[in-house]
């Protein structure tokens, strides 16, 4: 598809090219080839949409998702995170089967096209499911299995060859939308020894790694009780920080770190370092009450910080745009200090910043870059008067003010309309994929 956006307001995310008050994009294929202000030299075009009254910018990028989770929604509310795993969520994912993972997985990929997210990184189990989910609403997702050894040596060689086979099968396919890590659950749920084989395997197969990190304090009170030094200096001692291609520097594969909450100062110069990425969720944090990550001071060290929604069982939804207004508060309220996270660095950590773990041809609208891109409509009342676009998109906006989306050149949503999916299909059947899932769940615990 040859393609031209006219007459927009257009937010580049890139340093050298800023905002364009009046412009166009030439998309060509899956690529952007042109930028600029004005009108555009005419074009044999397939498409042409008039972006009048309307922002665009890159698609936002939600880096720490369980996305088969959405279905269970609500399912478990206003609980601390051991419990609610233990208790609740993991006996609930026992009962799991492929059909709830794609249909949960769908519904996921159809609320983040409505709420403006083109990439997602991803943790789960049946992940050819969620490939599948990615395969044909679209988006753009990086996929890991989420490996729980449990310190269980037979329990760990049946996880990995399930991650490993997730990379094996699925890296690069849907014209490169779909990539993968391998994704050993967290420091207290897997062995030293497991998550250096992940390290290895990495390596090997030139992906990245996607953890959980220091999400609550029980975790750092366990790993100081059990190894002595807490989950960031237990993985270090494995060199896991520093998985990278063989011979090349620390940029080479990317090291995704959710949450990271309890980071000393010493974790924090670690990450730095190494190069690893900090994905902050900070309504997750919220609703779990599992603390408030030193954001501000990792970005003063040099940290790449990005954002994430976490799964829709700790958030509840995976709107992006309130990820980005609860994170700017937060640190502000946190530091007692109104200048910290301002709403540009915010955007920037929910677009260019996540596109390096997820895509790097992604997240700055320029030419060769790839085309994902959503349209901003700023003609409601709650985009009136606007006197900083960043400050608009972090305070005031919302995710239903998404009204068109185009990822890999392909139009998803246009004007509000989604072009891909059977909404009322995808709604339908995880709707009944859930209410068959609780009642599953419901009648095991009757015979137990
Ligand atoms: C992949 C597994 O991870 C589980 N999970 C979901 N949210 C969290 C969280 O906040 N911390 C740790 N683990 C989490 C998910 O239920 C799967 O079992
Ligand atoms: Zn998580």
């Amino acid at each position: 598809m040859f393609i031209l956006i006219k007459n927009a307001r257009i937010l580049t995310l890139d340093d050298s090219c800023g905002e364009i008050q009046n412009g166009y994009i030439v998309i060509d294929n899956e690529f952007i080839s042109k930028i600029g202000a004005g009108t555009p030299i005419s074009g044999n075009y397939d498409k042409i949409i008039d972006a009048a009254g309307s922002l665009v910018m890159p698609g936002l990028s939600n880096t720490h998702t369980h996305l088969g989770m959405t279905l269970l929604r609500g399912y478990a509310d206003d609980m601390i995170l051991k419990d609610w795993l233990e208790k609740e969520i993991w006996p609930a994912e026992a009962e799991l089967t492929a059909e709830d993972v794609y249909w949960g997985s769908l519904l996921g990929c159809l609320e983040m096209i409505r709420f403006g997210t083109t990439a997602f990184c991803d943790m789960y189990f049946f992940m050819d499911e969620t490939a599948k989910a990615v395969e044909k609403s679209g988006i753009r997702g990086c996929l890991s299995y989420g490996m729980i050894e449990l310190f269980d040596e037979e329990r760990g060689n049946a996880e990995f060859i399930k991650g490993e086979r997730l990379v094996r099968e699925w890296q690069g396919k849907a014209n490169g939308r779909i990539t993968t890590m391998y994704g050993p659950h967290a420091p207290n749920t897997c062995s030293k020894e497991f998550i250096a084989k992940v390290k290895k395997a990495a390596e090997r197969d030139g992906v990245g790694v996607h953890i959980h990190v220091l999400e609550t304090e029980d975790e750092l009170n366990t790993m100081k009780k059990n190894y002595g030094v807490c989950s960031v200096h237990h993985l270090d001692s494995v060199g896991f920080w520093d998985t990278r291609l063989p011979g090349s520097d620390k940029s080479s594969l990317p090291i995704l770190a959710a949450h990271s909450v309890w980071m000393s100062e010493g974790d924090i110069k670690i990450f730095a370092e190494k190069g690893v990425t900090v994905s902050h969720n900070p309504i997750s944090n919220m609703k779990l009450a599992s603390g408030i990550a030193p954001i501000q001071k990792m970005i003063q060290a040099g940290v790449l910080v990005t954002l994430g929604t976490d799964g829709c069982a700790s958030n509840n939804n995976l709107n992006m745009f309130e990820e980005m207004k609860t994170a700017a508060l937060l640190q502000k309220l946190d530091t007692k200090d109104p200048t910290a996270l301002p709403a540009k660095t915010v955007v920037e950590m929910a677009t260019k910043n996540g596109a390096q773990v997820i895509d790097k041809k992604t997240g700055v609208l320029k030419p060769g870059n790839k085309a994902d891109l959503i349209l901003i409509d700023l003609k409601k009342a709650n985009a009136i008067p606007i006197f900083d676009i960043y400050s608009h998109l972090v305070y005031s906006a919302s995710g239903s003010d998404v009204k068109t989306m185009i990822v890999d050149g392909k139009i998803l949503m246009e004007d509000y309309k989604i072009l891909v999916l059977d909404e009322y299909e995808v709604m339908k059947n995880a709707h009944e994929c859930a209410q068959n899932l609780v009642k599953r769940v419901k009648d095991k615990n009757k015979m137990l």
